[in-house]
């Protein structure tokens, strides 16, 4: 593939009006919008300030993300790559997110692995010790690498969230208290997922706010009415862990496919 990406389609027609929102026409067009757009802020984070730092979920992201390999021109020498969520299972183990990006996209670029990917340690220690020890690597980082707001919270040049059908994202559940942890911590123990595996760990609703740049990505018809509830006016949806973190971030954009997006949506 040539060095820049191509875009993912055009803005299409939908029932989604929302400024969150850019829907292309299908999970093909989704995927490439996706890598253009992780291409082009990793290339602005190292021009600006020489290092890029992206944090990734797992889930189905990690098979949007395999055209990264035909992108030519992302200086991997310079980017740092964290998770937004694990799942506490070996790193080798099916339900893995790292485990599922290696295999995915990771394995096939020039990332220099032993340096530049920081997966949470030892998952399967469970969830209150990867927790703590993903805080320390975290919080680690010298600041070329990631960067922290005023406040010392780990601020990414770009986070890319998946959510679920119950309006979750990185492992923030609804119904939950991590969403509204009020303790300064960049990472949360996860104990009683609702979505299997149970032990978790995730970075916080703070981070989520610290993020330079946010990238939703949903696709299929199954995504569609947690899209239609997360992007709605409406007090209550906003209440959705995936809902809160839009309108609380600096920058946050939904990339959908049509199926996705076909849900009535209000503009909020
Ligand atoms: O369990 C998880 O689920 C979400 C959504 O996954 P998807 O397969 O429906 O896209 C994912 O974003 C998160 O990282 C993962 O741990």
């Amino acid at each position: 593939m040539s060095s820049s990406l191509p875009a993912g389609g055009a803005e299409c027609a939908s029932t989604i009006s929302s400024p969150f929102a850019h829907v292309s026409p299908g999970k093909e067009e989704v995927a490439l919008e996706l890598c253009r757009r992780v291409q082009q802020a990793l290339l602005t984070a190292v021009s600006e300030r020489t290092k890029a730092s992206l944090a990734i979920s797992g889930g189905s992201m990690n098979n949007m993300l395999r055209a990264l390999k035909d992108a030519d021109d992302i200086p991997w020498e310079h980017v740092h790559v964290f998770w937004a969520d694990e799942r506490c299972v070996p790193h080798d183990h099916e339900d893995s997110n790292f485990g599922a990006a290696c295999k995915a996209w990771i394995d096939a670029v020039n990332l220099d692995k032993a340096n530049n990917v920081h997966p949470v340690p030892a998952p399967e220690k469970g969830a209150d010790e990867a927790a703590d020890a993903y805080e320390t690597l975290l919080r680690s980082q010298p600041d070329a690498v990631l960067p922290k707001s005023a406040d010392g919270t780990p601020a990414f040049d770009l986070l890319l969230l998946g959510f679920g059908p119950d309006g979750h994202t990185c492992s923030l559940f609804p119904g939950l208290p991590h969403m509204d942890d009020t303790s300064g911590r960049a990472v949360l123990a996860v104990h009683d997922s609702p979505k299997p595996p149970p032990e978790r760990v995730t970075l916080t609703a703070g981070v989520c706010r610290a993020s330079r740049s946010i990238l939703f990505v949903g696709v299929g018809a199954e995504k569609a009415s947690t899209v239609n509830i997360c992007l709605s006016d409406d007090t209550a949806s906003r209440q959705l862990p995936a809902a809160r973190v839009t309108r609380e971030a600096q920058q946050a954009t939904w990339l959908l496919d049509m199926a996705a997006a076909a849900g009535e949506l209000r503009n909020p």
